[in-house]
């Protein structure tokens, strides 16, 4: 596919910014078009039977403050086209191998195929094959039943309710960030503890309350040779064996979500104890597959399957919707507008929903490691800037913190606003929702609109000196999402992969890669030859001065 930049719909695009997009004023593009809010407002409607209300929750993506106009919108899709975006959804669907230096398919959406449609890789069935998406899905619907029901019982017969969850980055951030999300669903006679962090704190703190004949390790590797999760893992398995007196039944009490039996085996977990999936689930993509397992047990299976068929019901209007009307893909064309011809280095996302506290976090590996890529598909480095810096955290409190930036700071930062809404918690006869949803839609028009320095001198009393630092620049693009409903697990599912496939469709623009991660590669292997050189005598050998002179210190004070 030829570089972005060298396709002519982009050099359209330039001339359209430097014509139409750098003059918009938003605030006299709705005053002069009443319509503004219904043409770029899209609608995506969940099944009623999987929806949190029970009538269908309709999702509301309103892009109507973000600096188009209907011929940007025309632009962006021209690109997508002249990219190739739909044909290379339409690989990644059916099972070709766009993850081209890995030589892998990218095929999470095999994983929430509720509607079991056949879905093949290299020829194979991937839903009904035998170790398939649907035996895993049964293995994990037996083993969640029976764990919450208390049939699944420790070695000395009790039923396990504390859970707790070793792995990182992929194995970590989707559990972590599902099961608070979806919090007011989960079991409450459960105790969730997600182990990831190398530091061994993490791991001790998780273990300091904990119960051995109460407790069950769920060991999430993808690879099972992600050193912190093996490094934690061997601690839980040292530390459960000390405790039961060498009497503790690993079979009952460890079980094992990867992709390499052999490892896992190895560990000394028994091959049945394992949830499996394949090489073609992308860590960062891999909470519908047995990863999920977590969640499956915290919420129970009926609702995680609800959470494969909202992310299922997203899957499908990215890949029927056309364009012009697909919400993931005009969310990544918006971001590839400010990214590309505004110079925009980050976006923003801002739950207005504290269910959704580590919803920003789950999202930066989502984007970051997907898109964070100079390399294009030919080997050559791309002339433009690619995947922005994600970051956010959920309000009002973000607005309390940061928000003085994005109000006022000299730099553009595209932001998604989300709100639920109905609240799972109408406390005060929802007056904490009507405050939430208040500054919600405050804020986007506060971004929007600022305020001149002649509204400021209209206000009375304001020393002219400081009229500068009262003046808001307005004109600051928002994109906001309503769920119209309470966020439950079919809701979740479809805005996680709203956020998938605007990700990809990032990536299909920039002609990068975003299914591998090479550059988390370099500083793994570092840090394994430094761990020996701390058992070792001296600074280690070949570092820099810094590095070296760090080492030794850290040697010398440590008393290592
Ligand atoms: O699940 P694993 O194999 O332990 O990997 C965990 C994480 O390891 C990181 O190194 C990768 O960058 C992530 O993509 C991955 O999710």
């Amino acid at each position: 596919m030829a570089p972005a930049s060298s396709l002519s719909a982009w050099s359209d695009l330039q001339a359209h910014h430097e014509s139409v997009g750098r003059t918009i004023v938003l605030k006299d593009a709705f005053k002069s078009d009443p319509k503004r809010f219904d043409k770029f407002t899209r609608k995506i409607t969940l099944p009623a039977d999987i929806s949190s209300g029970g009538n269908g929750t309709d999702i509301i993506f309103d892009f109507s403050k973000n600096l188009i106009t209907e011929e940007t919108l025309e632009k962006l899709v021209k690109l997508a086209e002249e990219a190739g975006v739909e044909k290379k959804r339409d690989a990644m669907f059916a099972g070709e191998k766009i993850n081209f230096t890995e030589g892998r398919a990218v095929y999470h959406a095999a994983l929430r195929n509720v509607t079991n449609q056949p879905m093949k890789v290299d020829g194979v069935d991937v839903m009904n094959t035998k170790g398939g998406v649907n035996d895993v899905l049964e293995h994990m619907r037996v083993f969640s039943e029976q764990v919450r029901s208390g049939e699944w019982k420790g070695y000395t017969g009790k039923k396990l309710t504390t859970i707790i969850n070793v792995g990182i980055g992929g194995s970590d951030l989707g559990p972590v960030m599902v099961t608070e999300a979806l919090k007011h669903y989960g079991a409450k006679d459960m105790t969730l503890h997600f182990v990831s962090n190398i530091d061994g704190t993490h791991v001790a703190e998780a273990l300091a309350n904990s119960d051995p004949e109460t407790t069950l390790f769920l060991i999430a590797s993808k690879t099972f040779t992600t050193a912190e999760t093996t490094t934690n893992a061997n601690t839980a398995k040292s530390w459960f064996l000390e405790k039961t007196g060498g009497k503790g039944d690993i079979a009952k009490h460890f079980v094992a979500l990867s992709t390499n039996e052999s490892e896992v085996t190895k560990f000394g977990i028994d091959a049945a104890n394992m949830f499996g999936f394949e090489s073609w689930v992308g860590g960062r993509y891999s909470v519908w597959s047995a990863i999920g397992l977590s969640v499956a047990l915290y919420v129970g299976f009926d609702n995680f399957h609800k959470f494969l068929a909202g992310a299922h019901a997203m899957d499908q209007h990215f890949q029927q919707a056309p364009l012009k009307e697909n919400i993931p893909a005009i969310g990544g064309l918006l971001s590839v507008w400010y990214s590309n011809f505004y110079g925009a280095q980050t976006h923003l996302v801002a739950p207005f929903d504290q269910y959704l506290h580590r919803f920003p976090a789950y999202l930066q590996q989502l984007s970051m490691e997907s898109n964070g890529k100079t390399i294009t598909s030919d080997g050559s480095p791309a002339k433009y800037t690619t995947g922005p810096i994600l970051f956010g955290e959920p309000c009002t409190n973000a607005q309390h913190s940061f928000f003085q930036l994005v109000h006022q700071g000299t730099k553009l930062i595209p932001s998604d606003f989300i709100l639920a809404a109905k609240s799972h918690n109408p406390v005060s006869d929802n007056l904490h929702q009507k405050m939430l949803a208040s500054n919600y839609l405050a804020q986007a028009e506060a971004l929007m609109v600022g305020k001149t320095a002649e509204e400021v001198r209209a206000e009375g009393n304001v020393p002219e000196e400081l009229v500068p630092h009262k003046v808001f620049m307005g004109n600051r693009p928002t994109t906001s999402i309503l769920v119209g409903g309470a966020i439950g697990p079919a809701e979740l599912g479809a805005l996680i992969v709203y956020y998938e496939h605007l990700t990809f469709t990032e990536g299909a623009v920039w002609d990068i890669n975003s299914f591998d991660q090479w550059g988390v590669e370099l500083g793994k292997v570092l840090a394994k030859k430094i761990l020996k050189e701390i058992d070792e005598e001296g600074a280690g050998s070949g570092h820099d001065s810094s590095t070296g002179g760090l080492l030794g210190a850290f040697k010398s004070y440590g008393g290592f």
